[in-house]
């Protein structure tokens, strides 16, 4: 008779963390509007649409990351994860992420109080992310932390910026290129620190399962950002687009 109710062996260490890297393949390298920009066919106007707008994501970052320190109750992981917040929020010693991502804006043709208006932030990309720091409220510490993990493919999107971008994109200051570089270093040692976190916590199969669930949901985060970016800069449908030309839209409602 077959046996029933056998449940699947866990992976091994080795074998989740290849099916985590594995994941790379649907990171938002691949979006057409990211693999525009590295191939030097985005114009001004796509490249200040993609800074304004992926600075609200730069913003959140350090709320999620304060949301998972909340639920947290081990002060070792508190200790490494505080750096996280530091290095977006900056302190007397450095400026930190957002200030260089203000002057990247800068670089490309936007001015400080554009960006920090939020009024290009289109409504899919403040949803998409909404949905990353709403996700870190209420999942527990080690999801919520382990979700940080499409950061393993993060140093190679960066490196192709600073690689491609000075080369097709003249017209955009070269101070603007800190942020890239910044992220280099720090996103190797998030990644270090949230996959021991990671192959620790998710013992069953069923557990594996659902934190590559977590790391597809990050990733849908990612790719709609860019679908919304699509629309309003690539093919010229903004939300409202057949009734004005305004940015009507909201600029959030808990602030
Ligand atoms: O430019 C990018 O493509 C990109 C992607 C990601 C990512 O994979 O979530 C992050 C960043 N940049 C980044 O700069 C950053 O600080 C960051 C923090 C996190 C996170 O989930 O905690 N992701 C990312």
């Amino acid at each position: 008779m077959k046996p029933t109710n056998v449940k699947s062996l866990p992976m091994s260490l080795d074998e989740f963390e290849a099916a985590l890297r594995s994941k790379g393949q649907y990171y938002h390298i691949h979006h057409p509007y990211h693999q525009a920009m590295y191939s030097g066919r985005s114009t001004p106007e796509q490249i200040r649409g993609w800074v304004a707008n992926r600075f609200y994501y730069q913003i959140n970052i350090p709320l999620k990351d304060a949301a998972i320190m909340a639920n947290c109750p081990d002060r070792e992981v508190r200790r490494h994860w505080v750096q996280r917040i530091i290095d977006h929020d900056g302190d007397d010693q450095a400026e930190g992420g957002i200030e260089a991502w203000l002057r990247l804006g800068e670089a490309v043709g936007l001015t400080r109080e554009e960006i920090l208006s939020e009024e290009h932030v289109l409504p899919g990309v403040r949803f998409a992310v909404d949905a990353y720091v709403n996700f870190a409220r209420r999942a527990s510490w080690q999801e919520a932390a382990s979700s940080s993990l499409t950061e393993l493919f993060a140093p190679h999107i960066h490196q192709s910026r600073l690689d491609a971008w000075p080369q097709h994109y003249p017209w955009i200051e070269p101070q603007g290129y800190e942020y890239f570089r910044k992220r280099l270093t720090e996103a190797r040692r998030d990644v270090e620190h949230g996959l021991r976190i990671t192959l620790a916590h998710y013992q069953t199969r069923e557990a594996q399962e659902r934190m590559l669930e977590i790391l597809q949901f990050k990733l849908d985060v990612l790719w709609s950002m860019l679908d919304a970016m699509s629309m309003a800069y690539e093919l010229d449908r903004a939300p409202y687009h057949t009734v004005t030309q305004e940015r009507v839209y909201h600029r959030g409602l808990f602030k």
